[in-house]
C-alpha cells in the first residue's frame, strides 16, 4: 500500500510541479478581500497551493544527500507530503458549503503543522554539521535552498492567513484589516511598538537601553503621516529584529556600565516608488569581512539555549532573524541592507514598495535552472586576489 501511495505521490508532485507559483500583489490580495468571495478563494488555492508545495518539495529532494539524510529533513518532507496529500484531496470535489468549511479546517491544521518548520530545519543544519564535514558548495546549496525555502514558507502562510481570516469565521482584530493587511498601516506606529518590546528585552538583559530618536521624511507632500498598504505583522518582525541588533551593538560597545547611550535613529522616508525605514546605531559595527556571515544560514545556527535557561534568552546574535526579515523585506519586492562603518556604527534599511499595484510576491519556481544551481559546482574565480597571508606578502615588499 505505501509504495503504490508514494508512486502516486510521485506522479502528483511531477504534475503539480510543472506549473509555475502565480505571485499575487497586495493590490490583488486588497481587491479579492474587498469583493471577499470564499468560493473564488477555494477555486483559486486548492490549485495555487498544491503548485507552491509541489516546486518546494522537488527542491527538497534535490538536496546534498548528506542534509536529506538528516532526520530533521526527514520529518520536514514528511510534514510537507502529508499536506500536499490533505490539499489535492479537495482537487475534484463539488463546492459545497460543506466543502468550504472543511477546506477552512484543512488550512488550519496543515498551517499548525508547519509551526515549527523554521527550528525543524535549523536542527537539520546542525544534524548536518555534527556528522558531516559540510563543503563550500554544499554551504552554498543550503544558502540558495533555505532562502527559498522560507519563501515559499512565507507566501503559502500568507495565502492560509487571507483565506481562513476573510472566510474562516473568526474575526481578526482589527476590522478595517483586509485579512492580515493594513491597507492604512502607519508605518512609525510599527517602529515605536518593535522598539518598545526590543527596549523591554533590553532593559531585563543589560538593566539599561538605548533612546530612540524618530524622524520622518515625506518628499511627496508636507509633513503627512507616512501610510503603506502593508503586513504590519512582516514589517514588526524586520523591526522587532533590527532593534534587538542594535540594542545590542550599543550596549555591548559602549559598556553596560556606561551612564548614557547614543540613542537608536530611525527615519522614515516616503518616496514616490520606495518607502525607506532607516535605522542608524553607534555600536561600534562589524568590518566588511564579517558581513557576510550575518546571513548566512549554516553560520547563524548555533544549539539553541535550552528553555530552562530562557531569562537569559539573548537579545541578538545567531538565530535566523536577519536572513529571514531580508526574506520578509523581498517578499513583497522590497529589500533588507546593512551598511556597516567598522568602529563606528550600522546603518539597516528596510525598503518597501510605495504602491500596492508594484507590491507583488517574489516566489520561487522549481525549473531547470534553480535544479541546475544544486548540481554544478562552485564558479572557478576570475578575479586574481593575493591567496598568500600578509606576511608573506609584506616579506615580498620588504624585499
Ligand atoms: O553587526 S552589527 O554592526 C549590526 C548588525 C545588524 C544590525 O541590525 C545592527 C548592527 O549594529 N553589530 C551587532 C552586534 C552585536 C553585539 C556586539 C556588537 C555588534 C555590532
Amino acid at each position: 500500500f505505501t509504495r503504490v501511495c508514494f508512486s502516486n505521490i510521485g506522479k502528483m508532485l511531477d504534475f503539480y510541479s510543472q506549473f509555475n507559483p502565480s505571485p499575487l500583489s497586495i493590490k490583488q490580495f486588497i481587491d479579492f478581500g474587498l469583493s471577499a468571495c470564499e468560493r473564488k478563494s477555494f477555486i483559486f488555492l486548492r490549485k495555487e497551493l498544491p503548485v507552491r508545495l509541489a516546486n518546494i518539495m522537488k527542491e527538497i529532494h534535490l538536496l546534498p544527500e548528506n542534509l536529506l539524510r538528516m532526520p530533521s529533513v526527514g520529518i520536514v518532507n514528511n510534514m510537507y507530503v502529508t499536506s500536499f496529500q490533505e490539499i489535492i484531496e479537495f482537487e475534484k470535489v463539488e463546492v459545497s458549503d460543506n466543502t468550504l468549511d472543511k477546506f477552512c479546517q484543512a488550512l488550519v491544521k496543515i498551517r499548525n503543522r508547519h509551526t515549527d518548520i523554521v527550528q525543524t530545519m535549523a536542527q537539520g543544519i546542525l544534524e548536518l554539521k555534527d556528522s558531516h564535514d559540510v563543503d563550500a558548495q554544499t554551504e552554498n546549496s543550503i544558502q540558495y535552498f533555505l532562502d527559498r525555502f522560507y519563501m515559499s514558507r512565507i507566501s503559502i502562510r500568507m495565502l492560509i492567513n487571507q483565506h481562513t481570516l476573510l472566510f474562516g469565521g473568526v474575526l481578526n482584530g482589527h476590522n478595517r484589516h483586509i485579512g492580515c493587511i493594513d491597507p492604512h498601516c502607519d508605518v512609525i506606529s510599527v517602529v515605536k511598538d518593535a522598539y518598545e518590546n526590543a527596549r523591554f528585552l533590553c532593559d531585563q538583559y543589560y538593566m539599561a537601553s538605548p533612546d530612540l530618536v524618530v524622524k520622518q521624511f515625506n518628499s511627496t507632500a508636507v509633513n503627512s503621516g507616512i501610510k503603506i498598504i502593508y503586513v504590519p505583522s512582516h514589517l514588526y518582525h524586520m523591526l522587532f529584529e533590527l532593534f534587538k541588533n542594535s540594542m545590542r551593538a550599543v550596549m555591548e560597545h559602549c559598556g553596560v556600565d556606561a551612564d548614557n547611550y547614543p540613542p537608536l535613529e530611525v527615519t522614515v522616508i516616503q518616496g514616490k516608488e520606495d518607502i525607506c525605514v532607516k535605522m542608524s546605531d553607534r555600536g561600534g559595527g562589524i568590518p566588511r569581512s564579517q558581513m557576510d556571515y550575518l546571513f548566512k544560514y549554516m553560520y547563524s545556527t548555533a544549539p539553541q539555549p535550552s528553555k530552562s535557561d530562557a531569562h537569559t534568552v539573548p537579545l541578538a546574535g545567531y538565530g535566523y532573524g536577519l536572513p529571514l526579515s531580508r526574506l520578509y523585506a523581498r517578499y513583497f519586492h522590497g529589500d533588507l541592507v546593512l551598511l556597516s562603518c567598522e568602529g563606528f556604527g550600522t546603518d539597516a534599511v528596510v525598503y518597501l514598495k510605495a504602491l500596492s499595484n508594484e507590491a507583488n510576491e517574489l516566489l520561487p519556481i522549481f525549473n531547470k535552472t534553480s535544479s541546475k544551481f544544486y548540481r554544478t559546482s562552485l564558479p572557478t574565480a576570475d578575479w586574481s586576489s593575493q591567496c598568500g597571508n600578509s606576511m608573506a606578502t609584506r616579506q615580498l615588499t620588504m624585499g
